[in-house]
């Protein structure tokens, strides 16, 4: 099967702020690819460079080398503008749907909207909000309602419901279920999963906490550095103990710094080192 989206050997620096600023390579080289309905997890510690990769999915980010292609289209260097029909398979959830929902709209305005903008009626804008409604777990009278009146798994069920609007080929989820309980997490996986088994559509999913990109995701891409260092099937990546970069990943917290997961590594490594030595 082709795949849904290919991204060769990207390459992005972020514009220098000032004369003497230095502005570090922050992808250097990405290459991997996303089939039609498979969810990608793609992990890395903070500053690994994963938001990036999604932004520069989404167009949001201008990639200073390398190429990347959605079904077989080259969207490289297609600003969002310019890409707007693409808008319909490529759509994104963010950690914090409080910020990306409209406080002022009702939930049925929220939804309508992208609907409307394509040409829908709002007759049958309404019924497929209905749907949408119906489809993310949330009760019909939550049309009427602002996003301030709901419990952050429910706002976040509302922006997987206008992800899901246009149906889109390709979900670029970032960080979606970080800032939810444990239980509201398990259940929005869930969703997504469902979701998925339903429409076929595929995952970009990013996090820095690989029990939840475990749970969720076909396949693992870990990034560190800017660079991806490790890919494989999610079972193998996160069991098999020579995917040095995975295994410090679960025995890191996905709240630690940088610095600390560092930390945590070398002493990982050195008690690998200790192990070993040990043992012959
Ligand atoms: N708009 C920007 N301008 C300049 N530098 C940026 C910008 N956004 C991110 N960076 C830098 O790019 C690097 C990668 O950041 P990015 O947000 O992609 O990492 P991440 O792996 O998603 O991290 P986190 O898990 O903390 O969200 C970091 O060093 C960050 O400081």
């Amino acid at each position: 099967m082709n795949p849904l989206l290919t991204v060769s050997d990207l390459r992005l620096r972020y514009p220098r702020r000032g004369l003497f600023a230095t502005s570090p390579e922050v992808l250097r080289g990405v290459s991997l690819d996303i089939a039609p309905g498979e969810t990608l997890g793609l992990v890395g510690e903070s500053g690994s460079g994963k938001t990036t990769l999604g932004r520069a999915v989404l167009g949001l980010a201008k990639p200073t080398g390398g190429s990347i292609s959605f079904d077989g289209r080259d969207i490289t260097h297609e600003t969002p503008k310019a890409r707007r029909d693409l808008a319909r398979d490529i759509q994104v959830v963010f950690q914090d749907p409080y910020s990306s929902l409209n406080p002022a709209l009702q939930i049925s305005e929220t939804l309508a909207e992208p609907l409307i903008a394509q040409g829908e009626t709002n007759k049958d804008a309404r019924a497929t909000v209905a749907a949408l409604l119906d489809k993310v777990g949330l009760p019909a009278d939550s049309a009427e309602r602002y996003p301030r009146e709901f419990s952050g798994g429910q706002r976040q069920r509302v922006a997987i419901a206008r992800a899901l609007a246009l149906s889109p080929r390709l979900i670029v989820c970032d960080e979606p279920v970080s800032a939810l309980d444990l239980t509201t997490q398990a259940r929005v996986l869930d969703l997504l999963i469902d979701i998925q088994r339903e429409t076929g559509v595929a995952y970009l999913f990013i996090t820095h906490d690989l029990q939840v990109v475990r749970h969720i995701s076909h396949r693992i891409a870990v990034m560190y550095q800017g660079e991806l260092v490790e890919t494989g099937k999610a079972a193998d990546v996160t069991s098999n103990p020579e995917h040095e970069y995975t295994q410090n990943l679960l025995f890191a917290s996905p709240t630690a710094d940088p610095d600390t997961q560092r930390e945590r590594r070398e002493r990982r490594q050195e008690l690998r080192r200790e192990q070993a030595a040990a043992s012959t």
